[in-house]
């Protein structure tokens, strides 16, 4: 089994453009779509989809209308009641598959509710296989949240404690970096710059590898980096590995990183090694770009062609 947190959902609004983003002009748009999202929620749907149990953690009021999107998703969720709303983000696509993505803060916690997320997280963990913790802190919820999320779940499950993802940015992932040592972190090109204070936007697979590897394994156990259309990296104890993502015409790039992730538990779970685990990243998070809104891939979306891999390490 699989858990998911996800502190900070999201009911993701993606419009579709006829023609490029003009800032400042009115344009009509083609169509519109509402996904639950937040990126834990989208890793789960998914696992889910794949045919493996996972159950979703979030915060969330009961008289949340976000509650449709998440019960028409299908999927096995753990509410933990809160006072405040989850927000809507909104991402914006054109024919060129160029997405823009305006994200807001999210509902403030209380120093209560926050333990309460930590305490069915650790509920929720038992007997799980991964814990993947994902994405960006609500106001209210300190740097060090994620940090405080392993301490319990390895205290309490000790040996049979799940791995642990960590796919955050900024503060939260350099929290978890410096103090949590996740099994996994899943950066993109950006994230794992901010983390080393270099900039590696664009950055190709070795000069990720160069970075990634001052962190593992001492930090982390292992780093899936996203590098999108340039594909992915993953680097653990035994080696590194590149992998390019076949070709797809791009549709909404938003939540590709998620299904990479989603991709790369479901290969570790069912066994595989880093390099297939590698692969089935690439070929999620290609099947992602390649569907509208936040749409989580099933196994029949997963793109045609390969994955070639190269083994750096
Ligand atoms: O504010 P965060 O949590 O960093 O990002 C939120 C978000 O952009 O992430 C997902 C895509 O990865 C979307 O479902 C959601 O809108």
């Amino acid at each position: 089994m699989i858990v998911t947190l996800t502190a900070n959902p999201s009911l993701d609004r993606t419009i579709t453009l006829p023609a490029p983003l003009q800032v400042g002009d009115v344009q009509g748009a083609q169509s519109a779509r509402e996904d639950a999202g937040g990126k834990g929620i989208n890793v789960a749907r998914a696992v889910v989809a794949a045919g493996e149990p996972c159950v979703a953690v979030l915060p969330l009021a009961m008289d949340d209308p976000f509650d449709t999107a998440l019960r028409g998703s299908g999927l096995d969720a753990h509410r933990v009641p809160i006072a405040g709303h989850v927000r809507a983000n909104l991402a914006i696509t054109d024919p060129a598959g160029i997405t823009t993505k305006l994200n807001l803060p999210g509902a403030r916690l209380s120093p209560d509710e926050i333990s309460a997320v930590v305490d069915a997280t650790v509920t929720a963990a038992a007997g799980a296989r991964w814990l993947v913790l994902a994405g960006s802190l609500p106001p209210g919820v300190p740097d060090d949240f994620y940090v405080r999320v392993i301490e319990a779940v390895r205290a309490v499950h000790g040996a049979q404690a799940p791995l642990i993802a960590v796919d955050a940015s900024g503060p939260a992932l350099a929290a978890a970096v410096a103090h949590g040592h996740p099994d996994l972190i899943k950066p993109n090109d950006e994230e794992l710059g901010d983390l080393v204070g270099a900039d590696l936007t664009g950055a190709d697979a070795q000069t990720a590898l160069d970075v990634a590897r001052a962190l593992v394994p001492d930090r982390v156990g292992a780093a899936l980096v996203t590098l999108g259309a340039r594909g992915a990296l993953l680097v653990d104890a035994d080696g590194a590995w590149a992998a390019v993502p076949p070709p797809i015409r791009v549709v909404s790039t938003v939540g590709a990183g998620d299904s990479s992730l989603a991709g790369y538990v479901l290969a570790h779970v069912r066994g595989q090694q880093a390099d297939e685990r590698l692969r089935l990243a690439v070929h999620y998070g290609a099947a992602a770009a390649s569907l509208p809104g936040t749409q989580a891939p099933a196994p029949d979306d997963l793109p045609l062609g390969d994955v070639p891999l190269t083994r750096l390490t």
